[in-house]
């Protein structure tokens, strides 16, 4: 689990558009980098991590990750792994076998992807946990199973959208530190959508700001939240 190296991840004049909204994105992703994906409600943060995962496809122009076009890669072989606000995990499943997806769709794992297993559930506080449903769990833990999930997966990039968004302020601290343990054993790239600029300020050393459907800034954290900022002054006053 320990040599991951991430992705670098490119968006060259990705356009895209549902019925009244118009996305044109152009963003460099640097390998290994936590991303915060900041701007108001529906300025199209989402979609843009919906088109990197290739939920939605971009009329024109191109994703490269690593250097290759996504263009005709399905989202299944793209070598990133989402997490959503909620419903990342299936019902029916225990924690173990939802996690234990991460390695096997069919579930059968080798000793190794069990001895995996059990460090990922160690990793992630769930060890006595393992046998119960998700319904038996709080909504914090239940993120936790698909970090879990994600740390068995192994992929070089992961899109979080909002994944602590339901939690409260405890928990949500407690979260980021998961996710930068999770950063510091297998070096993702992590685009990181958040509402709470001081999640960025935390975890994050690069920001991409959207407003309206267009990426109005892409560099570090701290230039982003330097005294003269004009990103920042305009992302306070979208958020207000
Ligand atoms: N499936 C869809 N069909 C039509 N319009 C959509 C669809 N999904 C999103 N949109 C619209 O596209 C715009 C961008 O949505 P998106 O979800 O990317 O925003 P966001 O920045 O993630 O917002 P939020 O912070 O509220 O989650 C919004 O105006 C939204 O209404």
């Amino acid at each position: 689990m320990n040599d991951q190296k991430g992705v670098r991840i490119a968006l060259r004049s990705v356009e895209f558009h549902y019925s009244e909204s118009r996305f044109v994105f152009n963003a460099e992703i640097p390998a290994g980098s936590i991303t915060a994906v900041l701007g108001a409600s529906g300025s199209g943060k989402s979609t843009l991590l919906n088109l990197v995962a290739g939920f939605e496809k971009p009329l024109r122009g191109t994703i490269e990750i690593d250097g290759i076009a996504m263009t005709d890669v399905e989202p299944s072989e793209r070598p990133v792994s989402m997490i959503f606000q909620e419903n990342n995990l299936f019902a029916h499943l225990t924690v173990a076998q939802n996690v234990g997806l991460g390695r096997s769709s069919s579930l059968r794992l080798s000793r190794q992807d069990k001895a995996d297993l059990a460090s990922a559930l160690a990793a992630t506080g769930l060890v006595d946990k393992e046998a119960r449903k998700p319904s038996a769990l709080s909504g914090g833990e239940r993120q936790r199973v698909a970090i879990a999930r994600i740390l068995l997966r192994e992929r070089p990039a992961l899109l979080l959208d909002e994944p602590f968004a339901s939690l409260g302020p405890q928990l949500r601290q407690e979260m980021l530190e998961l996710l930068r343990d999770v950063h510091a054993r297998q070096r993702p790239t992590v685009l990181f959508v958040t509402h709470h600029p001081e999640d960025a300020r935390a975890i994050c050393d690069r920001v991409i700001f959207i407003e309206e459907g267009a990426v109005l800034f892409s560099g570090t954290a701290k230039d982003f939240f330097s005294q003269n900022s004009e990103a920042y002054r305009r992302y306070l006053g979208a958020s207000t």
